[in-house]
């Protein structure tokens, strides 16, 4: 039992409420959540407000305005402005009201496009940007580089983790919104319901080419790094955490049906875009310090499906506010 007074910012989202219920599990009693509508990140005087009464121990950062390829693509502003202004209110109230221990959260897009693969962490800031996302990839940057300079300057424990794509329970599930994995489970899911019998399903329209490589880990295990992050003091600013394995869209495509259990034709919509050709994660600096994924892409699959089956009722589906 830990009575650390942990801010999960972000708490009610995939990986904020995983977090959550890991570190209940294992014996944390004082964590503490808000939702955007109680405390606007974006508000630095709240978010300052809101350090000095509770003067958390730890802050998690999971709150960010997050999206698929499209929602990166449609809307830059967002992506790149919400996400400044989450992370700079978090961070520097944390500097300034001395929180222990800050784990930062952002994205294997932080690297460039055409970066040799694996992907080290080495990597970062030698080349361009994928374009699609380049606006969320800069917010996660200046957000990695604002650890890095407290840690530098200050000798503090801030701490950045580079998720690859990440997919589970209370993912979102938006047609246009979600990444890739929700969105497959929902579209085969919709398919094969439509069906008069179940031979005679609609076909099931994908984005792209089918072609790009990706690499996906269980938000479960997501949040069992963010613990192994929180409980060892890393002996460096920036870690990726992954699997080190990837697939083509075109076979997470096939592995995806066959657990829904839709039986007809995919179509390949050749208008929406691919993204980066691979972003496949080297995952050694973190395994070296002692931590390894557990779940199986299959096994994660089968689950999230089975999730989806059983929160069909109420599953999120983020639309983005614009000005
Ligand atoms: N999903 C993925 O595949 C990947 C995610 N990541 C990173 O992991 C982290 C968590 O992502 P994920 O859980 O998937 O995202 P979600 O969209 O599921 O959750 C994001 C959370 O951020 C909160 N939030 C957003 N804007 C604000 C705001 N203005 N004020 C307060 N809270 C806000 C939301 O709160 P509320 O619900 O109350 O509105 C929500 O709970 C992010 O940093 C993301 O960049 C990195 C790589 C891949
Ligand atoms: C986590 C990561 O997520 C994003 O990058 P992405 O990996 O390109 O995103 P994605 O999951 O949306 O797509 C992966 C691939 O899948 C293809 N695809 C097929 N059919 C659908 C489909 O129906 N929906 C979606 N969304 N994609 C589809 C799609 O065309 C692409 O080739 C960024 O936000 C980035 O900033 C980021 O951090």
């Amino acid at each position: 039992m830990s009575n650390l007074k942990i801010f999960i910012a972000g708490h009610r989202g995939m990986v904020g409420s995983a977090v959550w219920r890991k570190l209940a599990a294992k014996g944390y009693t004082n964590l503490i959540g808000m939702g955007s509508k109680e405390l606007d990140l974006r508000d630095q005087s709240a978010v300052n407000s809101f350090f000095k009464a509770e003067q958390p121990d730890v802050v998690i950062d999971a709150a960010a305005r997050v999206g698929g390829i499209l929602a990166n693509n449609n809307y830059p502003y967002q992506f790149l402005m919400e996400n400044l202004q989450i992370q700079n209110n978090l961070i520097d109230a944390a500097l300034k009201e001395n929180v222990a221990k800050f784990i930062f959260l952002g994205s294997s897009c932080i690297y460039p496009k055409l970066a040799p693969q694996p992907l080290k962490e080495e990597y970062l800031l030698t080349s361009s940007l994928e374009p699609t996302n380049e606006w969320y990839a800069i917010a996660k940057i200046a957000g990695v580089k604002a650890c890095e300079a407290i840690r530098k300057q200050y000798g503090k424990d801030f701490v950045s983790l580079m998720p690859t794509n990440l997919y589970g329970p209370f993912d979102n599930f938006d047609y246009e919104t979600s990444h890739v994995m929700p969105a497959m489970i929902r579209k085969f899911h919709d398919a094969k319901n439509s069906a008069q019998d179940e031979k005679t399903a609609p076909p099931v329209t994908l984005w792209g080419s089918g072609s790009p490589m990706r690499e996906f880990l269980h938000v479960d295990d997501m949040a069992d790094a963010v613990v192994f992050a929180l409980e060892n003091q890393l002996a460096e600013h920036l870690y990726n955490v992954g699997t080190g394995t990837d697939l083509s869209i075109k076979d997470l495509a096939t592995l995806v049906q066959k657990t829904v259990g839709h039986l007809g034709e995919m179509v390949w919509d050749s208008s929406k875009p691919d993204g980066t050709p691979r972003k496949l994660m080297d995952v050694s600096k973190l395994q070296k310090e002692g931590w390894k994924y557990q779940i199986p892409l299959e096994e994660g699959i089968k689950e999230t499906y089975a999730w989806f089956l059983t929160n069909q009722a109420n599953f999120k589906q983020v639309k983005i506010d614009t000005l």
